[in-house]
């Protein structure tokens, strides 16, 4: 569904992503893990449109086979964080997407109400989001990211807030989200406990510079994995990652 190809970005004296390519297909999420500062949140934000403008990228990205120019409607962004913002409501922010794209009218709104049960946030619409819990605001970042009606997700470290507990729901209740309402998912973490948790397939980035060193499968259906049957992986990327810091 989603390609890119031969992505460059660097600052002006050198580059620190070179000639990545990624496939994403629908209904399959595919986890992203690297270490800190190779490149992750650059290589989705170029996708989305907002890399820093001091930052230089090249590359192709293809939606459906057909080269598109970023940003793309088809694509959504999911910043680091809950990303909410702190002034609007609850029901304001799940449709801010929508209020920008001037698709906001009664029959979208009235969808967007239809979704908050769905999202576990029934008679919280009228909320300020500092009067959510963490998870209920990652639930609210993730419905709006979901209204835009994206067949691409973006997702940058959307758990990294959140306690152990919540962190562990949240992972099931995205999986399950994404079951109903299958969408094409890049899901950017530093844990890879969780990637291997929820994704149908890990990319593992390297560094210096960033490129994908290997491309795993989980074929294990999600609700058999279980500590045993995932340490052989865990363990596989973990010393990938250890190699390549060397
Ligand atoms: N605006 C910028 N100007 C110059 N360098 C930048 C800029 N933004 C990011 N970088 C550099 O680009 C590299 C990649 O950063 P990026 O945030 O994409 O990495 P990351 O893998 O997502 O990191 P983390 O896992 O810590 O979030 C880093 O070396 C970072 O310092």
């Amino acid at each position: 569904m989603l390609e890119v190809e031969r992505l460059n970005i660097g600052t002006r004296d050198a580059l620190f992503v070179e000639n990545l390519s990624i496939e994403l297909a629908r209904g399959r999420l595919t986890c992203l893990i690297g270490p800190s500062g190779c490149g992750k949140s650059s290589v989705i934000k170029w996708l989305s449109g907002v890399l820093a403008p001091e930052l230089r990228a090249t590359g192709c990205a293809r939606f459906d086979g057909h080269e598109i120019a970023l940003p793309h409607p088809g694509i959504a962004y999911q910043p680091q964080g809950d990303s909410l913002f702190p002034w609007l409501t609850v029901f304001e922010n799940a449709t801010l997407g929508l209020e920008i794209r001037g698709e906001a009218d009664a029959a979208a709104r009235d969808r967007v109400r239809g979704l908050f049960p769905i999202f576990g946030l029934q008679g919280n619409e009228d909320k300020f989001p500092d009067q959510l819990s963490g998870g209920m605001r990652q639930r609210a970042a993730f419905m709006r990211t979901m209204v835009q009606g994206a067949r691409v997700l973006l997702l940058d470290e959307p758990f990294s807030a959140l306690d152990a507990v919540t962190r562990l729901k949240m992972q099931d209740w995205l999986a399950d989200r994404l079951e109903a309402d299958p969408r094409a998912v890049l899901l950017v973490t530093h844990d890879l406990f969780e990637a291997t948790q929820i994704a149908d397939r890990v990319l593992v980035m390297g560094q210096h510079p960033a490129r994908i060193i290997a491309d795993i499968p989980l074929t294990i259906p999600r609700a058999a994995r279980t500590e045993a049957s995932l340490a052989g992986i865990r363990s596989t990327l973990k010393s990938m990652l250890l190699e390549d810091s060397r």
